[in-house]
């Protein structure tokens, strides 16, 4: 099942971290863009070529350091079906390359369009007289809770089916998150805690060797003290913690989403992996040419720098 890989991977690797994928032309190397502008045209197909290259030698760079990696959606559709073709293209190879891969899509709908995207990233679609295909192929999906329980209920269902993972929003990493995730709302409980509170339940169905389930939370790692009361609230539910590095957040703020066996959280990073090359510590000893041994460098001071914290 989904969290128990998760968590044999981490083991493994000692490392409780994942890459985030989410390119865009810009961070991609001038040499990289120039040929595949070459190639396909400078247009959207170019692009998306430069952006599976990136991604490549990203994966290929990182892939026996990290147990998994995070593309984010919302990158790839902004390439249109060019891009959508790079997101299925990344999928397939991180899996070849032996990592857990999560979609953070955030999808969710009424529960009979739920089943739909939970089919799309998680489940197989049905394509004739009873073939079934797996459509993206994630090994998890990032999910949002605020339609309720119908809606969650055909991601949780294909967890079961699928051997699948979901990790649901409670305490998002942005600035404005408090406005609506921190209302007071039910004897004195936030929104939040609330929502926290669900996923706990929620995971039972799902429960893997470790004690922890296949349906975890999303508590970003600019919210220290909330992420302390979360915790406490969902003690088997693991947590995807973004807002590392670019963000602001630190190894000392994601601390308190670790449980004290060391597991619990995987912390990602998206920008200061895939931009290390422009970074003050990296940039002096890997230029452009060589971005990818900066993204294994700091990738690898990142689960130092995380192991040391937890
Ligand atoms: O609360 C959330 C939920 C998701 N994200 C996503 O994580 C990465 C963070 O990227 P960085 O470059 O490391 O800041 C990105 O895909 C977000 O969409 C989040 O940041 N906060």
């Amino acid at each position: 099942m989904f969290i128990d890989e998760l968590i044999d991977k981490i083991k493994e690797k000692n490392n409780p971290t994942v890459v985030g994928l989410d390119p865009r032309i810009e961070y991609v190397p001038s040499v990289i863009r120039a040929c595949a502008f070459h190639e396909h045209g400078e247009n959207i197909k170019g692009a998306a070529e430069a952006i599976w290259i990136f991604n490549r030698r990203i994966i290929d760079s990182v892939h026996d350091v990290v147990p998994a990696v995070k593309p984010q959606l919302a990158y790839y559709e902004m390439y249109g079906v060019e891009g959508l073709r790079v997101f299925d293209r990344t999928v397939k190879y991180a899996k070849e390359k032996g990592l857990l891969v999560i979609a953070d899509g955030k999808r969710n709908d009424i529960g009979s369009t739920a089943e739909a995207y939970s089919t799309a990233f998680l489940g197989k679609t049905q394509v004739d007289g009873g073939v079934f295909e797996e459509a993206f192929g994630a090994d998890a999906l990032t999910v949002n809770p605020y339609l309720g329980c119908d809606g969650i209920s055909p991601f949780i269902e294909d967890c079961k089916k699928y051997e699948k993972g979901i990790f649901i929003l409670v305490k998002t990493s942005n600035k404005s998150s408090g406005q609506l995730q921190d209302i007071v709302a039910q004897d004195g409980r936030s929104i939040y805690e609330i929502v926290a509170g669900h996923v706990a339940e929620w995971g039972q169905g799902v429960m893997g060797k470790y004690g922890y389930s296949s349906v975890g939370a999303v508590v970003g790692a600019t919210y220290p003290e909330q992420a302390k009361i979360l915790r406490g609230i969902m003690k088997n539910s693991y947590i995807l913690v973004p807002g590392y590095g670019a963000q602001g957040g630190t190894a000392g703020d994601i601390a308190n989403s670790f449980n004290k066996d060391g597991l619990g959280a995987i912390v990602n990073a998206s920008r200061s992996i895939m931009c290390a090359y422009k970074s003050d510590i990296w940039k002096d000893r890997y230029g452009e040419d060589r971005f990818d041994e900066a993204c294994r460098a700091e990738a690898i001071r990142m689960r130092e720098d995380i192991n040391s914290a937890i």
